[in-house]
């Protein structure tokens, strides 16, 4: 089965001194839920952002279903995070003056074309068939990162990722919005998804752990939801 992630020898440096990412190199199948923790700085987010197209490596190569998008153009990169990308943040970036109908067929109008039929589904399957007409302002953060999941799944992405989608929710709300992730990855969704919480980094499949811009541990979760991990593969930091 061909991976959908590929990143060889990715090093991100800011300044020109410093390697953020230092030399960074993991595939990642269809199907499976990694999860991405390391310590504040250790580049996560960095990683992320390379792999979503919203930043470039310095050197080494990110490639998506085959394609190595570290070349890209802009626009290239635009239409590529378009066609393939669901995008979810701890922050929620929905449109203030929208409804939550609106903010997710804003999503599908970037995309193709709009179907509000559609956007109401998704946005059932996260349990917010009662809350289409109200605005960001008039709706929980649970539901407002609930929203930001619909407007990520409306266009079928291949991959979703997540750069700490429970950071701002309380515990019942995490339990949520993760319950929903678990349905996604039993429907088959690749998932990749930073975290600080230890709890989360047990689910899914795969957990990376980076220090310092590399790879310290790739772990398995080899029975899903019981916690017991074992080494996907010695890494040598
Ligand atoms: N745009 C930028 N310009 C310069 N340095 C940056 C930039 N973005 C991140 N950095 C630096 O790169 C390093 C890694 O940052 P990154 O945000 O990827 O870490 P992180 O692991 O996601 O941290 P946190 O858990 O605090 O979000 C940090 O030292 C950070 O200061």
């Amino acid at each position: 089965m061909q991976e959908i992630i590929v990143a060889k020898d990715l090093i991100k440096s800011y300044d020109g001194t410093q390697n953020v990412l230092d030399g960074l190199d993991f595939a990642i199948r269809p199907g499976e839920w990694t999860n991405i923790m390391g310590p504040s700085g250790s580049g996560k987010t960095t990683l992320l952002n390379i792999v979503s197209g919203l930043d470039k490596p310095t050197s080494g190569s990110i490639s998506i279903n085959g394609v190595d998008i570290s070349r890209h153009s802009e626009n290239e990169l635009a239409r590529f995070r378009r066609e393939n990308l669901g995008l979810v943040f701890q922050q929620y970036h929905l449109m203030t003056f929208l409804t939550a109908l609106e903010n997710v067929m804003l999503a599908q109008h970037f995309h193709s074309v709009v179907d509000e039929t559609e956007a109401k589904d998704v946005l059932a399957k996260v349990g917010l068939g009662h809350r289409l007409h109200h605005r960001p302002a008039h709706m929980s953060g649970g539901e407002q990162q609930r929203v930001c999941i619909a407007r990520a799944l409306v266009n079928r992405p291949k991959l979703l990722l997540a750069d700490e989608p429970t950071g701002n929710l309380d515990q019942k709300n995490s339990k949520i919005v993760l319950d929903i992730f678990k349905e996604l990855h039993a429907e088959g969704h690749t998932i990749v998804m930073v975290t600080h919480a230890e709890e989360i980094g047990k689910m899914g499949d795969r957990l990376l752990r980076l220090l310092d811009g590399r790879i310290i541990a790739d772990i398995c979760n080899s029975d899903r939801g019981s916690g017991e991990q074992h080494y996907c593969k010695a890494v040598n930091a």
